[in-house]
């Protein structure tokens, strides 16, 4: 099978000043279609800059992104939004709800930055918000929500778009494991419904016990 997302020998060193730390060191990784991935190691060992570079969210010092074929890590700053837009979900803590936004709104979000009419978008939202069982709290905003409640409206979101991919960045961060649990096994689930390739990074030992696929970057590589 032809991989959904793959990065050669990437790179990525960050310059604070003078002061460069090398992120990633030559990470060669490929995501086939419809698989659900856990990116582990520890803190500082490059795994949020693995995703964001995957996402194209930022550029790589060196190597090489491909995104369904496509050659990403050279685009613009305009082509690259374009193709998050459309063809990629996100679930990152930098990219959090909007708090003057209900769960529908801000679940319906990425269809409206489409242009897709409100009917049409609000029934995906809620569809979604469904699926993850927060049809109820639709109405209300996320201040009055629960820390997990909030989670699963940022994967609502994501979801809502029908992306081939999302990238998540801890998203049971913050959860108690329980609700942590079961928000990866709502991923799963959806996995396997839909398809949906994910790729997450986690810290979290029992959650890595609910994947397939384990990349466990150390340094800045992917450790053997
Ligand atoms: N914007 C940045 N500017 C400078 N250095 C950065 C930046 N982002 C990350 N780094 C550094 O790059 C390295 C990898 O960081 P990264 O956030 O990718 O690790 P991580 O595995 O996701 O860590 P954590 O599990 O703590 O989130 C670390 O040494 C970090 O300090």
């Amino acid at each position: 099978m032809k991989p959904v997302l793959q990065v050669k020998e990437l790179t990525k060193i960050y310059k604070v000043d003078t002061v460069e730390t090398p992120a990633l060191r030559g990470v060669n990784l490929e995501i086939q279609p419809g698989e659900f991935t856990a990116l582990a190691g520890p803190s500082g060992s490059g795994k949020s800059t693995l995703l964001h570079l995957m996402g194209g969210l930022d550029r790589p010092t060196a190597g090489e992104v491909w995104l369904d074929g496509m050659r990403i890590d050279g685009f613009s700053k305009a082509r690259l939004a374009h193709l998050r837009l459309w063809n990629l979900g996100f679930v990152f803590q930098a990219y959090n709800l909007i708090p003057v936004l209900t769960a529908l709104e801000n679940a319906a979000f990425v269809l409206e930055l489409r242009g897709e009419p409100r009917e049409a978008r609000e029934e995906k939202a809620l569809r979604a918000l469904e699926t993850l069982g927060m049809k109820d709290f639709a109405h209300r905003r996320p201040n009055q929500l629960s820390g997990g409640q909030q989670q699963r409206v940022a994967v609502a979101r994501a979801l809502a778009a029908q992306p081939k991919i999302i990238l998540a960045d801890e998203p049971t961060a913050n959860l108690d494991s329980k609700t942590g649990l079961a928000l990866i096994e709502h991923l799963r689930t959806l996995n396997r419904a839909q398809g949906i390739t994910f790729v997450f990074s986690t810290h979290d030992p029992r959650l890595l016990e609910r994947v397939d696929r384990i990349v466990r970057l150390e340094d800045g590589q992917i450790a053997a």
